[in-house]
């Protein structure tokens, strides 16, 4: 029986493809896996038993990646899951910036009960009128899940379309409408676009990346979206840029103190991918990855261990161990099963960064001495037995 343990709702579709060898589990110290959204890990401490953490969504800034690494705990995220989802809230984004719709809604509550408030409207609509954005130059930067599916669209409204992704995928690359006008620099996009979106993730290497000295290349009137994380932008910079003229509108996906309430700035509660398709989306794929790890050991879209992959186990015996990228573990793993007489029948090593995963299946079964000496290797983070 495997316990999992759901620090933020988690869509039903999604739990529901557990089978009855799972339980649902109230408290994260009794869990082997864990389902989160957007809830804050860094200050928890993780059981011994925890082998999986699953990110229903794309960033993992919530997750304390290195750590959980140390532990053996392998975190998952769901690529591309909610991306269009955030897309479409995006493009809604942009239009929300150009004209002013919320002031002419909220204008129009505030006539409640006003028989002439129709001759109103049109004395008064003058004040909402805003500008279309077709022909526009929207730059973004970030051409991942969902930069792609944003920069193609904008494509398809007549946008003029320029992308910036120093490290694009070849899958992302192949998937850009050939429109697109790749940018070499930021500095092009923040010189020539009269709106900018971010879709990078949040990273020391990115924190602050929308900054002063950024914001003074910028055209004057620009819009900036932030549906990334708020610490990808200097907001206190952003506010002075809404202030000083140059900016503006600042559309924003992350509520805080700084934004709320500020002039210029349209801030959403962080309603992306709050989509019934995008929350469907991302609890099937978690759950998926989730299972094919505790019941196979396999690693698929994990942030801190590599891809690896050796189907359903044939074999007698499997044994799957997270260990340090340093040499001679594979020697060592060989010559103690050797000690044992255990014969290997499939084996596979995959490392990401400082992290590797071996899985290794046997021609009989395992005993606990056999995974003693194992885990008594210098270098080993945690060890499984599959089967
Ligand atoms: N508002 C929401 O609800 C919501 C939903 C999903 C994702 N997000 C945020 O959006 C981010 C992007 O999501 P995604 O699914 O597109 O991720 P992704 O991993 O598919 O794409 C990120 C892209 O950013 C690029 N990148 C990294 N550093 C860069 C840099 N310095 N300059 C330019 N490009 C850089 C990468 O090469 C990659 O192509 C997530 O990390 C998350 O923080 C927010
Ligand atoms: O879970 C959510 O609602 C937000 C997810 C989003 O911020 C992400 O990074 O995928």
């Amino acid at each position: 029986m495997f316990k999992y343990n759901c620090l933020n709702p988690i869509a039903n579709i999604g739990l529901e493809s557990f089978t009855e060898e799972y339980q649902k589990v109230e408290n994260l110290q009794d869990a082997d896996a864990v389902l989160v959204r957007s809830a804050a890990m860094h200050d928890l401490d993780f059981p011994n038993s925890l082998h999986a953490i699953a990110r229903a969504g794309a960033g993992v800034n919530n997750i304390p990646l290195e750590k959980c690494a140390e532990k053996g705990i392998v975190v998952f995220n769901t690529p591309g899951a909610n991306a269009n989802g955030v897309k479409e809230l995006v493009i809604a984004g942009m239009l929300l910036a150009s004209r002013d719709v919320i002031g002419g809604v909220n204008w129009v509550s505030t006539q409640k009960g006003n028989p002439d408030i129709a001759k109103l409207a049109e004395k008064t609509k003058n004040n909402f009128a805003g500008s279309e954005i077709r022909g526009k130059k929207l730059g973004v930067i970030g051409l991942g899940a969902i930069g792609v599916l944003v920069a193609n669209a904008a494509t398809h409204l007549g946008m003029e379309v320029y992308g910036y992704d120093p490290y694009v995928s070849v899958d992302a690359a192949w998937n850009l409408s050939r429109g697109i006008k790749h940018s070499k620099t930021a500095e092009e996009i923040y010189k020539e676009c009269d709106f900018i979106t971010i879709h990078v993730p949040l990273m020391d290497a990115t924190k602050k990346m929308i900054n002063e000295a950024a914001i003074s290349m910028m055209k004057e009137s620009v819009v900036i979206l932030n549906f990334a994380r708020d610490l990808l932008v200097d907001e206190e910079a952003v506010i002075q840029g809404v202030a000083d003229g140059k900016i503006k509108k600042y559309v924003v996906d992350f509520p805080n103190p700084t934004t709320a309430g500020a002039d210029g700035v349209i801030v959403i509660p962080h309603l992306g991918a709050s989509t019934e398709e995008s929350e469907d989306n991302c609890a099937i794929m978690a759950v998926k990855e989730v299972r094919d790890y505790l019941e196979n050991g396999n690693i698929k879209n994990s942030v801190n261990y590599p891809a690896c992959d050796m189907g359903i186990c044939e074999n007698a015996g499997r044994i799957c161990i997270n260990h340090k990228n340093i040499p001679n573990m594979i020697g060592q793993y060989t010559s103690k099963l050797a000690q044992f007489n255990l014969n290997i029948s499939d084996m596979i090593n995959k490392s990401k960064g400082d992290y590797a995963y071996t899985i290794i299946d046997t021609e009989s079964q395992v005993n606990a001495d056999v995974i003693k000496e194992l885990a008594s290797i210098s270098g080993v983070l945690k060890i499984r037995v599959i089967k």
